[in-house]
């Protein structure tokens, strides 16, 4: 009772505005004065007021919910309508703009994805509905909201009665939560990307690529040694997909992206991917070039759809499995399924190899290069294999980014086919390349790196799960990235090379004919890692220094690179990234600030009009003197202690590209042979 008396007397206090005196009243003995926790607030100057003797705090606006749900029901709100699509005028419409209602353009879409992800075999797949599961709101019963969902049948299997939910283009904010609340191994690191695991395999599985067969690709595709494209025939292609798709279809909810792939608008390509992890959806949000919602409201049908059921493996009983992943592309189809791998980067390359199948019948030649552009309109491509630079010297806070990775050479110029960049981690720091470090922030995904358990600090040294740690981040994360991604025909053509043995220059000059030498051979000593199973350097030959994406017979794309070159004054250039003073093991890797300042002197013209000679057996044009690089590193011998094994190394990697080259002296390129003598004479003379 003493309380009840206590506290009504308080707030008679209160309410006449008298507190100050209460609190200045000695407490009755035994009893503590109550806490108060404000008297009149300062911003509003009001008093408080009492009404039915109960004292409301009013110094803020109260919130207009009555509930804990109402009051969350408040913090979101709808996007911004997106732009009603524009009709063409027409005798039947004649007004110049009238619009689907927004019912209407959500069935469609609903329409065209119900039909991406049909069954090929049962009359009926389940109803696939827009939304998280979790959020009860979004979840329509069966009698209303008919515009919600899209089922093209009537019921007649289980799978039929599901729903599937579809979480389509979610923003990164999102789709951090839906990794984070669903996905073992999501975290946030202490700058804001999204940490994931990629589950088993950590790089490309070039193995278990396969091709469908049909009477089209027979001949049009690089099939047999040496090429990336194992067949297989278009019935197991449809036991994967079917498999694919049940799985997919077996889930609560699946990822959807409708995205574009070429910033060349004419040679634009829609792709679709449809994928079980939030991981994988962000991936390719900082991957693909993101559309407008404008764009996206016109999609309409993809041009190639992506069918990702990577958590779940082939069935090794199926013909031509020889494991339990399988990465499988028809091009009749415009489809590509993967299963037994979670490696994001499958579905980046996957679609790569898809447009160095598209683009050459356009004419157009598609790179594995990066790509950048002074501030005066000179563009260098940057190719080479996996490891070899290309992300790390295209980044450069003295030009503008076109793209890192993936390339289109039109008759228009260059253009990345890509949104996003994807560097290589391993001992990254923001000393060597500041802009790429920086770029690891909120939306970033940052595969497999080890981080402090409470900090959410990166060791980007630290390979426990694997040397092959990645980022991938939308390309405007780079400071001075060149948005639209494209810019005019090539001044330089780069060619990377990370060799381990040691005994290729850190730059030289080529002749056309040694660029089409080294183009088609592909070398470098592969660095741990991307393509799995790999786990030390070694010499490796890739054809077009991307032999795992191409489609066509390498000597289609040299053919191609060597017309462009001519017609637009291109030089190429080989740069060794690797290693000097000794091969893997015994010498280092030629410093990052070295090979930066030759790569300067190239962009900037100097090393074209500089002083060169010719090394003895590879027949390179080395320059004698560059800027900010140590004399003598530009010629390998000097570098090494022991001349006679320098030779001997010299000549083992020159026996290696000769025996690597035999396959592709019997092809001719150009119109007459010419062209193929040229090049073979282009190569080691041992
Ligand atoms: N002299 C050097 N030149 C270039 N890169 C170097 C050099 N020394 C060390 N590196 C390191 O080599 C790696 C090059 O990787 P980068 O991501 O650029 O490869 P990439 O060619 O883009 O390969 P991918 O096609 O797999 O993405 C980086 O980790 C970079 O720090
Ligand atoms: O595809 C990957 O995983 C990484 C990459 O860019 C390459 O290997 O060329
Ligand atoms: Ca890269
Ligand atoms: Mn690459």
């Amino acid at each position: 009772m003493a309380a009840d008396g206590q506290a009504s007397n308080m707030d008679n206090n209160l309410a006449n505005g008298s507190s100050v005196a209460a609190s200045a009243q000695p407490p009755r003995p035994g009893v503590l004065p109550r806490i108060q926790t404000r008297i009149t607030t300062m911003a509003a100057s009001k008093p408080y007021k009492a009404e039915n003797n109960i004292c409301h705090d009013d110094s803020s606006r109260p919130v207009k919910a009555q509930t804990i749900d109402e009051l969350h029901s408040l913090q979101k709100k709808r996007s911004a309508p997106t732009t009603p699509i524009k009709q063409e005028v027409t005798a039947q419409s004649p007004t110049a703009f009238s619009t689907i209602s927004e019912e209407e353009r959500q069935r469609l879409q609903l329409q065209s994805i119900s039909a991406s992800l049909a069954s090929l075999t049962r009359e009926s797949g389940p109803k696939v509905v827009k939304g998280d599961p979790k959020r009860k709101l979004e979840t329509p019963k069966a009698h209303e909201q008919h515009h919600q969902y899209f089922t093209p049948n009537i019921s007649t299997s289980d799978s039929a009665l599901k729903f599937t939910h579809i979480l389509y283009n979610l923003s990164p904010a999102e789709l951090y939560e839906q990794a984070i609340k669903y996905e073992h191994g999501s975290f946030i690191t202490s700058s804001g990307a999204l940490a994931t695991l990629s589950g088993a395999k950590t790089g490309r599985s070039p193995r278990d690529k396969r091709v469908v067969i049909d009477e089209n690709t027979t001949d049009e595709l690089w099939w047999g040694k040496g090429s990336p494209n194992i067949e297989m025939d278009e019935h197991t292609f449809l036991v994967n997909r079917e498999r694919a798709v049940d799985y997919l279809n077996s889930l609560d909810k699946v990822f959807v992206n409708d995205q574009f792939l070429n910033w060349d608008s004419e040679n634009r390509i829609k792709v679709r991917i449809v994928s079980a992890r939030a991981y994988h959806s962000l991936f390719m949000h900082n991957m693909c070039i993101r559309p407008t919602p404008e764009e996206l409201e016109n999609f309409g049908t993809p041009d190639f759809t992506i069918y990702n059921a990577g958590q779940f493996p082939c069935n090794r009983y199926t013909h031509y499995m020889t494991s339990s992943t399988s990465i499988d592309i028809n091009l009749a189809r415009k489809e590509m399924v993967i299963l037994g791998t979670q490696y994001a980067g499958e579905m980046k390359k996957g679609l790569f190899s898809v447009m160095h199948y598209l683009m050459p019948k356009r004419g157009i030649l598609s790179l594995h290069s990066g790509c950048n552009m002074g501030k005066d309109g000179d563009v260098a491509l940057f190719f080479g294999l996996s490891g070899t630079g290309k992300t790390t010297l295209s980044t450069d806070h003295n030009r503008l980014l076109i793209g890192d990775d993936e390339h289109c050479w039109s008759d228009n110029g260059v253009s990345n086919i890509e949104g996003g960049c994807y560097a290589k981690c391993i001992d990254l720091s923001h000393e060597k390349e500041p802009d790429i470090f920086n770029a690891i922030k909120f939306g970033a995904v940052l595969e497999n790196v080890v981080f402090d358990e409470h900090t959410r600090e990166v060791d980007y040294s630290d390979k426990s799960v694997t040397e092959n740690t990645r980022a991938s981040y939308p390309i405007e994360y780079i400071p001075n990235a060149k948005i639209p991604c494209v810019g005019p025909h090539p001044k330089n053509v780069i060619l990377l090379a990370c060799d381990a043995f040691g005994v290729l220059p850190p730059v030289s000059k080529l002749t056309m004919a040694q660029t089409m030498y080294h183009f088609i051979t592909g070398y470098t000593a592969l660095v741990a890692g991307t393509e799995d199973g790999i786990k030390e350097p070694q010499a490796t030959f890739s054809a077009c220094f991307g032999a795992a994406f191409i489609m066509l017979h390498p000597t289609k794309y040299a053919a191609m690179l060597a017309e462009k070159m001519k017609k637009y004054g291109a030089t190429g250039w080989l740069v060794n990234t690797g290693w000097c003073g000794g091969r893997y093991g015994v010498g280092s890797r030629i410093k990052l600030p070295y090979t930066r300042n030759i790569i300067d002197a190239i962009h900037s013209g100097v090393l074209l009009n500089a002083e060169y000679t010719k090394t003895e057996v590879f027949g390179l044009e080395i320059p004698t003197l560059v800027e900010g690089v140590p004399s003598e590193i530009l010629n390998p011998m000097n570098a090494w202690e022991n001349k006679k094994l320098y030779k001997e190394t010299l000549l083992k990697l020159a026996g290696l590209f000769k025996q690597n080259f035999e396959v592709f002296s019997k092809y001719k390129i150009g119109s007459d042979n010419k062209l193929t003598e040229e090049i073979l004479a282009a190569g080691p003379n041992i």
